[in-house]
């Protein structure tokens, strides 16, 4: 079942076209690492996509009304920094908010989607905790716990790893693949390669504008692809433990 697509999908920022003629599609299941060097226009397909930026063409997420989007697709956007002094456990509660009538308290449902995200993300022992007083990795914890308990059928994250240490990166992404794995689609960018290729079940590598390449990771990341959309070369590699890719220097 495909639970997101995209088609003939511009968006322009400024005077240029930042994406040209897209198309994408996503099904159940799938754990989409959405790659590409810096400016490629990764953080732009997943907003207009997400009916947060103008585009031309068809999103079949922003044509939905904006209450049944946030049931839909939950989002975990770059900047991880909680604006409010309030609860690890109330941060976390907002990710159910879509699922509450105006005025609605939490239910026994929702207790359980907060409890098993707090779990998830390893925050059991931080519920009372005042969310800003959190070191940033941390933070992006929560966030990623709120986007977790909202329990919608695709969930999109801009390089949801970055500022986590590794041990919490390998947790995120294995709890990332794990709800793949349990039929949500899952789209991440990602710029470490190394984990995209381990983790995702799917590469889609944006460059100039367009599709560059989109696959399994060992058909996606080959020395040409490497060399000439991330100037790098790389060691790559099929492992007992999965594909591995380590950048390894610049060509
Ligand atoms: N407000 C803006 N006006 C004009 N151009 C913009 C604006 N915001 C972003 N851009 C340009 O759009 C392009 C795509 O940006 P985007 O943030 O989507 O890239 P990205 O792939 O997510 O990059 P990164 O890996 O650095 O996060 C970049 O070239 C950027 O300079």
């Amino acid at each position: 079942m495909s639970e997101f697509t995209l088609s003939d999908f511009s968006v322009a920022r400024g005077p240029c076209d930042v994406l040209r003629d897209i198309d994408l599609t996503v099904g159940a299941g799938e754990f989409v690492g959405l790659l590409g060097p810096n400016g490629a226009g990764k953080t732009t397909l997943m907003r207009a996509a997400l009916g947060m930026m103008p585009h031309r063409g068809r999103s079949t997420l922003s044509a939905l009304p904006v209450a049944e989007r946030a049931r839909r697709a939950a989002w975990l956007p770059q900047a991880r920094e909680i604006g409010w002094p309030i609860s690890v456990e109330d941060v976390v509660t907002l990710g159910r908010l879509p699922h509450l009538a105006r005025g609605q308290k939490p239910g026994g449902a929702d207790r359980a989607a907060i409890d098993k995200a707090l779990a998830r993300m390893g925050l059991e022992g931080f519920r009372t905790r005042i969310a800003t007083q959190l070191s940033g990795g941390e933070q992006a914890r929560v966030l990623i716990a709120r986007a977790l308990a909202q329990d919608t059928p695709l969930l999109m994250a801009d390089e949801p790893a970055a500022g986590l240490d590794p041990a919490h990166q390998l947790g995120l992404m294995d709890t990332l693949a794990a709800e793949a794995a349990r039929g949500r689609s899952v789209i991440a960018s990602l710029h470490d390669l190394g984990l995209a290729a381990r983790y995702c079940t799917r590469l889609v590598v944006l460059w100039q504008g367009g599709i560059a390449a989109d696959g399994p990771p060992q058909e996606v990341l080959t020395p040409d692809l490497l060399a000439r959309v991330f100037q790098i070369r790389a060691y790559v590699r099929q492992t007992d433990d999965g594909p591995i890719c380590q950048p390894l220097g610049v060509v």
